[in-house]
């Protein structure tokens, strides 16, 4: 059965939509081919989207997974994560399966970045499971590098009561205190989070992609995440703004960090270097625990 993805304004956003069947849904917005919400069957949303998110069609869309290429954060001389979160993409296959995103180079990013480039979001949708691919492909004729990542905000009832388990014995970089440790044994908590927030690099093993889990063992609703990296996401990039710098981002209600945990597919430390015609991927897979 070919599969509708109709293209709606969502929440004030131009965005593709498809509903399946079972009552799962998936919305993404043509700016940035950002995933601003998935429900599962059971009628939960998966990811956390900002009620006080700008909606210029241009400015960052503060939630659903943002993203970031071909820069991460303030690593480079490019506006912070890149420009591709900022710029419309074209919608190019959707179906059943899910849809497929695109942005080349235009004008629009060469006025940022010298660079010709295919990047591609596929969002893959399948029951009680998400998959997110970012295929690039340097379509220059000189190499080039870039940082990136997939930057999701899930979705949880109470962040102080919210676990992360996976990341034990990984380097971390704790990027509010500048430390540098291993991640000792046990679940990440974020009961401590409120007033500075959290905002951590893990690197991760290179041979093996990375599996997480999120749990809420303490809500009734025992919400439960199950979170996969592919390979090439070298680091797991940990955030939640806290109390404080959610006071100062307009585009968050001043208890909006209480609801999300950013975990993050990234690839970071150490730039992708691509030659020309060489293909790269990267992916996040959310699966109900
Ligand atoms: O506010 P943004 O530009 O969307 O960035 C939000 C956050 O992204 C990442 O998680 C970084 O690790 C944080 O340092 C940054 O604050």
């Amino acid at each position: 059965m070919a599969h509708a993805w109709t293209r709606i304004s969502y929440e004030g956003f131009a965005a593709w939509c498809a509903q399946w069947p079972d009552g799962s849904s998936a919305v993404v917005a043509e700016q940035g081919a950002q995933l601003l919400s998935w429900k599962t069957a059971d009628g939960r949303e998966h990811l956390y989207l900002s009620p006080a998110s700008l909606r210029d069609g241009q400015a960052a869309i503060r939630g659903g997974v943002p993203v970031c290429f071909p820069q991460f954060n303030t690593r480079g001389p490019l506006p912070k994560h890149g420009f591709a979160r900022n710029l419309p993409w074209q919608m190019r296959e959707g179906d059943e399966a899910g849809i497929v995103m695109q942005l080349t180079d235009s004008e629009a990013t060469r006025a940022y970045w010298p660079h010709a480039f295919d990047a591609r979001l596929r969002i893959g949708v399948q029951a009680g499971s998400l998959s997110i691919r970012l295929d690039v492909q340097n379509t220059d004729q000189v190499a080039w590098s870039m940082t990136c990542a997939l930057h999701s905000y899930l979705q949880v009832d109470d962040v102080a009561q919210t676990r992360l388990s996976g990341l034990q014995g990984l380097a971390c970089w704790d990027a509010l205190a500048d430390t540098r440790f291993v991640q000792p044994p046990g679940d990440v908590g974020f009961a401590t989070t409120t007033e500075q927030g959290f905002d951590r690099v893990f690197s991760t093993p290179d041979a093996a992609g990375t599996a997480l889990q999120l749990r809420q063992p303490e809500v009734p609703s025992g919400r439960r995440l199950e979170i996969v990296h592919s390979s090439t996401a070298s680091e797991v990039v940990v955030w939640n703004p806290g109390l404080l710098l959610s006071h100062s981002l307009a585009d968050m209600p001043d208890d909006g960090w209480r609801q999300m945990l950013c975990v993050e597919a990234a690839s970071i430390d150490t730039p992708v270097q691509l030659a020309p015609g060489q293909p790269w991927s990267i992916s996040q897979t959310l699966t109900l625990g």
